[in-house]
This record gives structure tokens, C-alpha cells and sequence, in this order.
């Protein structure tokens, strides 16, 4: 039999950009040699099956009560790192599911037990609303004070049985679909204006700042495609607001960087009160009073009344949105210089766009497979969000490739992600990022296997599950945001974290 650890060797050599440069992102994420992967190929015989023997408990072990979280956690965020920290524990126990202590932990933060879940066949029982319950896991084993928000428990940690779920869920299906229009120049708005000063920055022989710029770009996009507004002008909000806002909400869970380890781990146990961000908060509300009325109007047709569906709308914009584009794209666009497709994709874009007439419009990208396949595989490689929690409903037998365990009724399960999409059973050569993986046929059939929206590409969000209310736009806005970037340039280096040269296509070609 194949060993279980065994074709993990092939590693893209690269670098995580969150590693190295957003302050969202935790050092936590390996910056160099990826080797997520535990399953070969060699497993497709027996692996996706569908019943397995309940042959014994799940392995591992939660140590003593306080120590056994500490030691962890320790091991999670500075000994081992994240990688490490879920490896060898699989290795030790044979298994892609057992139980560890997940941080943040005691004393203020109670219970990290949880059940890890690391394959394509164990995963998806996270995303079963009827044996689990997603009630106040948005964030894992510990909620935000709801003072972040107002005072609601948000629509993100609602389950998807509690009734204002389908009212807010369905306010925000609305709320994208009533701006569709407004997303392709919303993004041209953005990025064509950070790219003009771009180029005047090199032109003074400064270097860009990537992840700021793409803050930057995101804020702008957002609030004009929502709001028909640029919050990134006069009278507006800034990034670091918003920024501000959301860390002491993921501090719990988070390496920040710029954070040293002691005090880190206070914040590993200890939740950072509202009132260190109340002021920020206040400006972030001040904001979208200000430009909401429409999409206030709107959730009121949904039965949402208008304070809680402006501390929804705060969320979805600033947290979901906002936090995730700026995890998301700065990887994307150090995906794409590593790999080296920048000049076909520019390529592909220039050829669709002047087919479609010459204007970038959103069917215009439904012509350009290989930038398709390159988003896809972006959310296949570095999901935004590594892990996914869900607690048991009811007594449940859940499968990994090669057994089947019991899981009690009330039990924490924990997904993390990156090694569920790197799953040697399912993807080829899967610690390699691909550009191409997804084109044609074969490549489509790949796409049940990319998690990153909670669930898989080829299903939808509804009212009735909790799958991300994003998963279209957000796919849409990456390619959107890419096809700007290519229709200008052909090609660009950058320097660490900087854009060190552009190099703009020629306007015949
Ligand atoms: C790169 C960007 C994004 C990423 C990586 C992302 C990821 C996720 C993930 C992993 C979840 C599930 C969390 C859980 O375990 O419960 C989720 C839920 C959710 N996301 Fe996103 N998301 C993104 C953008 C968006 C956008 C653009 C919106 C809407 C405007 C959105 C709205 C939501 C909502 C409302 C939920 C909760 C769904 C429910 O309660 O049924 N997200 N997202
Ligand atoms: C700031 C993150 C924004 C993501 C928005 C998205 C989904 C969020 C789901 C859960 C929030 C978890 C926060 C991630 C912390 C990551 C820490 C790490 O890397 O180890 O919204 O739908």
C-alpha cells in the first residue's frame, strides 16, 4: 500500500505573499516549501468509497486541561507552524481526522477542543446544515463581542435555522444583484486609477507598494460599485479603519505580524475589548449611513430593519469583502508573476476583449478559459480562509479516505482547508500550482474540489445553507481585477512586495 505521507516531496518553490506583507495575514501561513499534501494518488483505489468499517475512536488527544491548549497552540502558531503542526500529527496517527486543541484557548476563550478534518472526503460534512450546526462558528471556537457590530449577532454567525438567516441572506443576494451593472466600471474606476499612479511612481523611480495599492483598490471598487461613492476620497474612509475594526474580530486566531509573540499570545486568550476600536467603528457607521439609503430600502423589503441591516451591511462590505479581497488578490497576483503566464494572460485578455468589441465587460471574460482556470486555482492552492468550523448536530459517522468515525452530538469540527485542496487523491501533482488545471473538461471535473467559499465550485449559495453569499461576485471581481491588470500590461516584476517594473502592452496587439 502506498505510504500514507508519501508523494509529498514535489513543492512549488515560492513564496506566500500574506507571509511576507499584509498585516491580515498570518505569519502562520508557510512562506516557502508547501507540503500540505498527505494522500498520493495511489490512494484513488480505495479512497471516495462509499462506507468504510468504524474500526476505532478518533486518535489524538487534548492533554491536560489548560496545559494540553497551551502546548498546542504553541506548537500551532511558533514551534511547529501550521503545516508542520497538522502533518505530523496525521503521520502520528495514521489519519487525516483526530482530535487537537485549536487556538484561541482558556482561560477567556474556554473550549478549543475540536476534530480536525484534512481530506476531500471528510470535509464536505462541514457543509451539511442538517448534522451540523454553523450557529456562532464563523470565526471558530469563539465568537466576537457583538459590540463589533452593533449589537447583532451578524448574518455570518447565524445558523442557517434561525429565521433572520434567509431574511439577511437573501438581502445580500439582492443587494448583488441590484449593483451587477456597476461592478466592471466600479473596478475599472479603481484600478485604472492606482495603475495611472503606478506608473507615475516608477516613472519618479519610487516602487509601488502592492498590498497597500490593492487595499486601496478595494475600498474605491466596493463603495462605488455598492454605493455609488468613493470612500477612498475626501469625506470617505480609510483602509486602516476599516483595518483597525476587523483585528481585534480575527486577533484570536491570528499571527499578526507586526505583533511580538508575548504580546500575541495575550490576545490568544484574552478577547481585545470594542472599546479599543469604538471610535473606528463609529466612522465606519457615520460612513455607511451616510451613502446606504438604497440598499437600506432594499433590506427592508427583505424584512430586515434598517439599524440591523446597517450593521450587515458594514459586515458584509468591510469583513467579508473587503477582509477577504485583500488576503485573496495580493496572492493572486504573486501566483501569477511565479508562474510565469503573465504574457499569455495578457494575451488571452487583449484577444477577447477586442473580439467582444473591444470593451471589457463582464461577458467579455466568460471568453478567457485561461484566466479562468488561474483564479481557480489561486483559491485552490492558498484558500483565503484556512479553516472552517461547524459543530455536530446529532450523533454523526464521518469518513476519511480509508475509515469511518463516530462523532458525537455537540462535538467541535474543524476543518482546515489547505490540505483538503491538496489532496493527492483528488488533484494531480497538488502542491504545484498549475495555471492550467482547470481548463476543459477534464479540468472542470476538478472543480467539486475547490472549497475555498464553504463549500464546493460547482454548487450555490442558497438561503438555506451557508455557503459564502459572495462565491460569484468574488470569482467575478478576481477575473475582473486581473483582466484590467493584462488588458495594460503584458508583463511585470515585482520586488517582494513591491512593482518593480510594468511593462505596457502595445496598443496594436
Ligand atoms: C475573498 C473573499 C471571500 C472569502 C475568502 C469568503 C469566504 C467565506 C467563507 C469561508 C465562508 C464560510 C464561513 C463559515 O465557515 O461559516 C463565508 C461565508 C459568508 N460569506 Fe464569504 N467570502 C468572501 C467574500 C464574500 C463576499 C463578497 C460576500 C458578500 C458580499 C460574502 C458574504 C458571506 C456571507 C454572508 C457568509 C455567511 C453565509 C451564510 O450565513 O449563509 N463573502 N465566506
Ligand atoms: C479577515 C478575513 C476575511 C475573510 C472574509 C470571509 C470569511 C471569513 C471566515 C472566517 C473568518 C476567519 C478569519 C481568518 C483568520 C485567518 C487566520 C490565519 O490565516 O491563520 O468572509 O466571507
Amino acid at each position: 500500500m502506498a505510504s500514507f505521507l508519501s508523494d509529498r516531496s514535489t513543492t512549488l518553490s515560492s513564496s506566500g505573499v500574506g507571509a511576507r506583507g499584509c498585516w491580515i495575514a498570518s505569519k502562520s501561513r508557510p512562506a516557502t516549501n508547501f507540503r500540505y499534501q498527505l494522500h498520493s494518488s495511489a490512494w484513488k483505489a480505495t479512497a471516495l468509497s462509499p462506507t468504510k468499517r468504524i474500526q476505532r475512536e478518533i486518535p489524538g488527544s487534548y492533554g491536560l486541561p489548560l496545559l494540553g491548549s497551551i502546548s498546542d497552540r504553541f506548537n500551532y502558531f511558533y514551534f511547529q507552524g501550521t503545516e508542520e503542526f497538522f502533518r505530523s500529527r496525521a503521520e502520528k496517527y495514521q489519519s487525516t481526522v483526530f482530535r487537537v486543541n485549536m487556538p484561541p484557548g482558556p482561560p477567556f476563550f474556554p473550549d478549543p477542543r475540536v476534530i480536525v478534518l484534512l481530506d476531500q472526503q471528510s470535509f464536505p460534512a462541514l457543509f451539511d446544515v442538517s448534522k451540523v450546526s454553523k450557529r456562532d462558528v464563523f470565526t471558530g471556537t469563539y465568537k466576537p463581542s457583538a459590540d463589533f457590530n452593533g449589537g447583532y449577532r451578524i448574518l455570518s454567525y447565524l445558523d442557517a435555522d434561525e429565521p433572520r438567516h434567509a431574511q439577511i441572506k437573501a438581502f445580500c443576494f439582492d443587494m448583488l444583484k441590484s449593483r451587477a451593472k456597476s461592478i466592471v466600471p466600479g473596478m475599472d474606476f479603481a484600478a485604472c486609477r492606482c495603475f495611472d499612479r503606478w506608473e507615475k511612481e516608477l516613472r519618479a523611480k519610487q516602487a509601488p507598494e502592492l498590498v497597500s495599492s490593492i487595499e486601496e483598490i478595494c475600498l474605491a471598487f466596493l463603495t462605488r460599485a455598492l454605493m455609488d461613492h468613493d470612500a477612498t476620497g475626501a469625506s470617505g474612509l480609510s483602509t486602516e479603519t476599516i483595518k483597525k475594526w476587523l483585528a481585534p474580530q480575527i486577533a484570536p486566531v491570528a499571527l499578526l505580524d507586526a505583533i511580538p509573540p508575548p504580546i500575541m499570545e495575550l490576545l490568544h486568550v484574552f478577547p481585545l475589548p470594542f472599546a479599543v476600536v469604538k471610535k473606528d467603528y463609529e466612522a465606519i457607521v457615520s460612513y455607511f449611513s451616510a451613502h446606504s439609503t438604497a440598499l437600506l430600502d432594499l433590506a427592508a423589503t427583505h424584512g430586515v430593519p434598517r439599524d440591523e441591516a446597517l450593521h450587515n451591511l458594514i459586515f458584509m462590505v468591510c469583513f467579508n469583502t473587503f477582509g477577504g479581497l485583500i488576503r485573496l488578490l495580493p496572492e493572486v497576483v504573486q501566483r501569477v508573476h511565479e508562474s510565469g503566464v503573465a504574457k499569455e494572460l495578457s494575451n488571452e485578455v487583449a484577444a477577447a476583449v477586442r473580439d467582444a468589441g473591444g470593451r471589457l465587460t463582464a461577458r467579455s471574460i466568460d471568453g478567457m478559459p485561461l484566466l479562468h482556470s488561474v483564479v481557480y486555482e489561486c483559491l485552490r492552492f492558498q484558500p483565503p480562509v484556512p479553516f472552517q468550523y461547524a459543530r455536530a448536530r446529532q450523533d454523526m459517522v464521518i469518513e476519511s479516505h480509508k475509515e469511518a468515525f463516530r462523532v458525537k452530538k455537540g462535538e467541535m469540527l474543524c476543518g482546515f482547508q489547505p490540505f483538503a485542496t491538496r489532496d493527492g487523491v483528488v488533484f494531480d501533482r497538488p502542491n504545484e500550482f498549475l495555471p492550467r488545471r482547470f481548463m476543459g473538461d477534464d479540468g472542470a471535473k476538478l472543480l467539486k474540489y475547490v472549497l475555498w467559499s464553504n463549500g464546493p465550485q460547482t454548487e450555490n449559495p442558497s438561503v438555506d445553507n451557508k455557503h459564502c453569499a459572495g462565491k460569484d461576485f468574488i470569482v467575478l471581481v478576481t477575473r475582473l481585477f486581473l483582466a484590467e491588470f493584462f488588458l495594460r500590461y503584458e508583463s511585470f516584476q515585482l520586488d517582494g512586495q513591491s512593482i518593480k517594473s510594468l511593462s505596457r502592452r502595445s496598443p496594436s496587439t
